[in-house]
């Protein structure tokens, strides 16, 4: 399936976690000139596998690069020398230092006088080719941007080259906090890079970018590789069956009934419009969009709303309480140092006490709960949180936001990296709860997902510009709002 001598060969790779057996026999092979799109489930064994290549850690099996056998000696400085750079699902930027000097984190060579300016020129420089108009400066401070600039700041800095060449670039859900326009610049970008002999493997939940971006697909289901063909072989739909989950890709289509609640059901989250813009209103029972160019002020209204819930702020009100499923899963989302459990249960802890004392029963019988409800993959709810894929770190969050008391569930594009099957699923509980009359916000950078929503607010600028209902909402109209004053 690929060329003669492929620049790396996966045979018979195998890794456990204790009694997680993560991948179970995998082959791969990866050639100059060409992107693998690599998809399945959340908890498949995509980042394991990205791992080994990485020489993040070893496993039983085969390894060779260049056609030598490298098994026994493959590290994360070998693998780096060999040109393999990683983009992981967790950005791995320091994010007390400034653009370039993460770019020099990476890159030894750019020692002696000057090198922050030229650490600086380097990662601008591929900026620009990269993501132009990307707004980020040499001397910022990362943990300042905001998450999609962060994630721009690091794919752009695996592809920079001073010393090691750039050969393998693995991208393991490079998009998920990048807004339409910005994913389209990196995947024309991705397009380039192969054109011009590097390789690509690029891991997503969005079919669309993978059938776009991808030559050949490999789909990985429980630790092995289940089909492997090339991209202008799959349809979108064939795609969802080889990765097993066609009865639920359907139920996908199912129209949402609810319709908007204005007028007949009371007021929920009420958000006095900044200059110029429209006042943001949820209902009981109501699902509202927030839609537009990543960082226009989205997350900002949610974290507004959310505090609101809790302390007086000015020009929000809110009723019955809210629950917050973070966007930034790593700085706002998870507690690291905690159990799956623990991780779900922490806002449900006044309904989970016996007397005075927090009842073990009732917090396990919780989390056992939403385990199986939304399929969390993991032998044991007690082990520690970051021992989940990152997908199903995600669902721990959803989990924790459900299963809370809180009317109104504020969610910040929450289905980042999680699979189009338990997508399906939550998207049916959430219209679910919606029914019994939860008020969900919902800001999403996936206009597929607008669809499930019943009214959706444009916002540009820090304000809202739009609201389109139901039977206005069109992609085009959404950017035409994204982009344009609207009168
Ligand atoms: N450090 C670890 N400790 C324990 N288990 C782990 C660890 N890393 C991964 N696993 C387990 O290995 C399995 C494969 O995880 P992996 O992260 O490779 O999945 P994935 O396909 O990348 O999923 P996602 O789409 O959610 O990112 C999962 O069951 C996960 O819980």
């Amino acid at each position: 399936m690929t060329g003669p001598s492929p620049f790396i060969r996966l045979e018979d790779v195998r890794k456990s976690f204790g009694a997680v057996r993560a991948l179970q026999g995998v082959d791969l092979s990866c050639s100059a000139g060409e992107c693998i799109g690599l998809v399945g489930h959340n908890g498949a064994g995509k980042s394991t596998l990205m791992n080994l290549l990485a020489g993040v850690f070893g496993a039983e099996g085969r390894m060779t690069i260049d056609g030598e056998d490298v098994a026994d000696r493959h590290t994360v400085a070998s693998a780096q020398a060999q040109g393999i750079r990683c983009v992981f699902q967790e950005l791995s930027l320091c994010p007390n230092l400034t653009v370039a000097e993460n770019a020099r984190v990476m890159h030894r060579a750019l020692k002696g006088f000057g090198w922050r300016k030229r650490a600086g020129a380097l990662i601008v420089a591929k900026l620009d080719q990269v993501f132009p108009g990307h707004g980020i400066g040499a001397s910022d401070i990362v943990g300042d941007l905001p998450i999609a600039r962060r994630q721009m700041v690091e794919i752009a800095r695996a592809f920079t080259v001073t010393d090691a060449p750039a050969r393998l670039v693995i991208l393991d859900e490079p998009t998920s906090s990048l807004d339409a326009h910005q994913a389209g610049q990196l995947l024309a970008y991705v397009r380039r890079f192969v054109a011009e002999g590097g390789a690509v493997v690029l891991i997503s939940h969005l079919l669309g970018e993978i059938l776009e971006a991808a030559d050949r697909v490999v789909v990985m289901k429980d630790g092995r590789v289940v089909a492997e063909r090339l991209a202008s072989d799959f349809t979108r739909s064939s795609l969802v069956a080889a990765m097993g989950t066609v009865a639920r890709e359907e139920a996908e289509e199912r129209a949402v009934v609810s319709g908007r609640r204005g007028g007949e059901a009371p007021t929920r989250v009420r958000a006095r419009a900044a200059a110029g813009g429209v006042d943001l209103v949820a209902h009981r029972g109501e699902i509202v969009g927030l839609a537009g160019l990543g960082g226009q002020g989205q997350s900002e209204m949610l974290i507004r709303i959310f505090d609101a819930a809790r302390r007086s702020v000015s020009g929000i009100t809110v009723e019955g309480g809210s629950a917050l499923v973070a966007g930034d899963r790593q700085t706002d989302g998870v507690f690291p140092l905690w159990s799956i459990a623990e991780n779900i249960t922490i806002t449900s802890l006044n309904r989970l006490k016996r007397g005075i004392l927090i009842d073990s029963g009732k917090t396990d019988a919780m989390a056992e709960d939403w385990k199986a409800r939304i399929g969390i993959r993991t032998p044991d709810i007690h082990n520690p949180i970051l021992s989940l894929s990152g997908g199903n770190q995600q669902k721990a969050l959803f989990a924790r936001a459900l299963g809370s008391t809180a009317e109104t569930v504020l969610m910040d594009d929450p289905m980042r990296g999680v699979d189009i099957g338990t997508k399906q699923e939550v998207y049916g509980m959430i219209r679910a709860e919606a029914e019994r009359g939860r008020t969900f916000l919902w800001y999403t950078t996936e206009m597929d997902e607008l669809k499930h929503c019943d009214h959706v607010y444009v916002f540009r600028d820090q304000r809202i510009v739009a609201d389109l209902s139901r039977a206005e909402l069109t992609e085009e109209r959404v950017l035409h709002a994204s982009f344009e004053e609207v009168a």
